[in-house]
């Protein structure tokens, strides 16, 4: 069954509500649970609503962390198809939700998501267009001004949040809804992480004072219309790339619907230069209290790094939670 997202086809199971086999038709019934038995559903995908009546090489990709990438060459083109033999399909059907909604606002280049699902062994995968990378690094004045163009077109009416929790980096990332962003980015972005630092290393001193700067965050945002914007969410130069034909193209994202300057987070490894802001500046203008804003942003992702990758990102973060405090006279 394909289902139409917007101007996206994704395949059933790019569904949130998966069990909905009792209202689809007897030989619709039946093609979806060939699917979900099938010994290599990435295969079986490839070679039906794939087009490929043939598979000519399957070749790995690497670059990547978390999970097993690979090339599929097919007689109807290439796909790439991550695998993870651990984790369930959550994290892949809020990467191609993501990659889905990207894609949707026509703006800066992302592989369109096709499938994903349930490996039969465990684990779960993604296919998606495969795409040709090129060797310049992308125009970064090309870059910041296709960004904007996705923050101002990818809109959302529910607010703040996504359409599912999705994870950063490892870490689960929780979209519930919210009409108020300083209370969505105070509980869903800084206090998880610091929920986080307190359950896995007791680290209570940066949890309390970080929990006081939650509560104190509201001036920052004085005079500032904040609208949800749609976020790639991890923004950083590992998740960005070029095509072969120079344009920008990014990858790997958590996203979600949020302030369009939350987006610069992780801009201490993204390499964004002047003329990376200043195209994207003339796209979505800088609002009032931009620049003391940037290190809260930022907090979240040192907060993400402490916690994945321990104690060498512990620093950033409590001076950045330090000099708020000071700052804000809390
Ligand atoms: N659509 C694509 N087409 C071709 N190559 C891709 C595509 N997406 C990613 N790649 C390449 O595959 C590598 C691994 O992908 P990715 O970074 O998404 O893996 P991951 O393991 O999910 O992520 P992480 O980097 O967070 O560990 C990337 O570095 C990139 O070079």
């Amino acid at each position: 069954m394909v289902v139409h997202v917007g101007l996206l086809p994704l395949s059933s199971s790019c569904l949130p509500s998966l069990p909905r086999l009792p209202r689809l038709s007897s030989t619709k019934h039946r093609t979806f649970a060939m699917a979900v038995v099938s010994e290599d559903p990435v295969r079986e995908w490839i070679l039906s609503e794939g087009n490929a009546t043939q598979i000519t090489r399957i070749s790995p990709v690497g670059g990547g962390c978390i999970n097993r990438a690979s090339h599929y060459d097919t007689d109807a083109g290439s796909f790439f198809v991550k695998t993870n033999r651990s984790i369930g399909p959550s994290m892949f059907e809020g990467e191609a939700l993501g990659l889905g909604a990207m894609f949707e606002t026509g703006t800066i280049r992302v592989p369109k998501p096709f499938k994903f699902g349930p490996l039969p062994t465990g684990g779960s995968y993604i296919i998606m267009e495969f795409i040709e990378f090129g060797s310049r690094r992308s125009n970064q004045s090309v870059l910041g001004r296709k960004l904007a163009e996705m923050h101002k077109a990818g809109k959302s009416e529910k607010g703040f949040g996504f359409e599912v929790n999705n994870t950063v980096g490892s870490t689960p990332q929780i979209n519930t809804w919210s009409s108020d962003w300083i209370q969505f980015y105070g509980e869903h972005r800084l206090g998880y992480q610091l929920q986080l630092a307190l359950d896995q290393y007791g680290d209570s001193t940066i949890y309390e004072k970080g929990q006081r700067l939650v509560k104190s965050i509201g001036p920052l945002f004085d005079n500032v219309v904040i609208e949800p914007c749609l976020l790639h969410g991890d923004l950083w130069s590992g998740n960005i790339s070029s095509d072969k034909n120079g344009e920008p193209v990014i990858l790997d994202p958590a996203c979600y619907y949020g302030h369009s300057e939350a987006e610069f987070g992780m801009s201490w490894c993204a390499g964004f230069g002047g003329s990376f802001y200043s195209s994207y500046f003339e796209v979505m203008p800088k609002q009032p209290g931009f620049e003391k804003r940037k290190d809260l942003y930022m907090l979240y992702h040192y907060l993400n790094h402490y916690n994945l990758f321990g104690s060498g990102y512990r620093s950033s973060a409590m001076s950045i939670i330090d000099d708020y405090l000071r700052m804000l006279k809390a």
